[in-house]
């Protein structure tokens, strides 16, 4: 804790430390594609992706330890009605990851990625937004913490989702607190509700809106009257791999409203984040152009638990598998453009 005693200091005092890239680095990939046996540039974006990665690891890229880490949270304002499942679900499908069950686990192990589960007090679901704060200032930052711990087993690759039936709401409300515009901008079917429950869900983000509008000048404050556990978790997880430079892959809908906190401290804080895909969720789109980032894939995929950004970790190692694998046009004897 910091000399005041307010834990949002010290995650201040991190954004204010925040590392930069390797310029040199991305300098030594940059020279290295212009040598690999390929016209230049023919490789489109995995170029630029292997460029980003060793500019944020500092060295060559790896992706020799890719970590999907996949934060699950309960939400007051599920009680509402805001989606179509029961909140019972969030904790039939941490058990459904743990036994290899769900689709994030057949992504994993087709691409060799790791799998974590963190699962944040789920029989003690955050307040109702729309009645009061989600949570204290103490749990907000404590929780932030917890999500900073899924870099302990040194990951070279992030990959970052999560679980919680109603948190597209609560993702909702982070972006019209966070970017401007009323519930109806940013709120859609989440799991799969239909026009009248939209409205209904409308109806509750617009209240939550209404009760902590005087705070949306603080990203922080929004994020802990607004926010849940699995998403402080996620942010904190952002935060923690800056600090470390690790590169991060965020998923869909709700992984982004994580991110998009940060972004309102500081637009450079999401340097070192790819966005996996765009989700079939609409204010997706919206909120991807609000940061301004493009993301890698566009596959229709609303379904959370880090899947869409595991997906687009394969492309990651074909980029880097390419950069470092392929032959250069001295080494291969093929004759280079005059
Ligand atoms: O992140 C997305 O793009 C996304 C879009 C729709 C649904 N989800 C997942 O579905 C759950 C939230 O949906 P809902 O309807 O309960 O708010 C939660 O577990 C998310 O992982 C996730
Ligand atoms: C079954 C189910 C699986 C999920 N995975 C992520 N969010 C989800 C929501 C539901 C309802």
């Amino acid at each position: 804790m910091s000399a005041t005693g307010l834990p949002f200091d010290d995650i201040r005092a991190l954004l204010r430390q925040m590392p930069q890239a390797d310029g040199a680095a991305r300098h030594a990939a940059r020279h290295r594609q212009e040598e690999l046996t390929k016209p230049s540039g023919s490789l489109g974006r995995l170029e630029d992706i292997a460029e980003w990665m060793a500019a944020w690891q500092g060295r060559a890229p790896t992706v020799d330890r890719p970590v999907v880490a996949v934060f699950a949270g309960n939400h007051g304002i599920a009680k509402k009605g805001v989606s179509a499942f029961p909140p019972s679900v969030t904790q039939s499908m941490v058990e459904n990851f743990s036994a290899g069950g769900a689709a994030i686990n057949q992504i994993c192990a087709t691409f060799d990625l790791g799998l974590k589960i963190f699962d944040l007090a789920l029989d003690y679901p955050t307040a109702d937004i729309s009645e009061e704060a989600a949570l204290s200032e103490r749990d907000c930052a404590a929780t932030m913490a917890f999500g900073m711990e899924c870099l302990a087993g040194e990951p070279d690759l992030l990959i970052l989702g999560e679980m919680g039936i109603g948190n597209t709401a609560v993702a909702a409300a982070l972006f019209a607190a966070l970017f401007g515009g009323t519930a109806a901008d940013w709120v859609g079917p989440g799991t799969g509700h239909d026009a009248a429950g939209i409205a209904r869900k409308i109806v509750v983000v617009d209240e939550a809106l209404e009760l902590h509008r005087s705070h949306f000048a603080d990203p922080l404050e929004v994020l802990r009257r607004l926010g849940g556990r699995e998403i402080a978790a996620m942010t904190g997880a952002i935060l923690a791999a800056r600090m470390q430079r690790v590169p991060v892959i965020i998923d869909g809908f709700v992984a982004t409203a994580s991110a998009a906190v940060l972004h309102a401290m500081d637009p450079r804080a999401l340097d070192h984040c790819l966005f996996g895909h765009v989700s079939a969720e609409p204010g997706h789109q919206k909120a991807l152009r609000h940061i301004d980032k493009v993301p890698l894939l566009a596959l229709g995929m609303r379904l959370g638990e880090g899947t869409g950004a595991a997906v687009a970790a394969a492309v990651v190692k074909a980029a880097v598998a390419c950069h470092n694998g392929m032959a250069t046009f001295a080494q291969a004897g093929v004759a280079n453009r005059d």
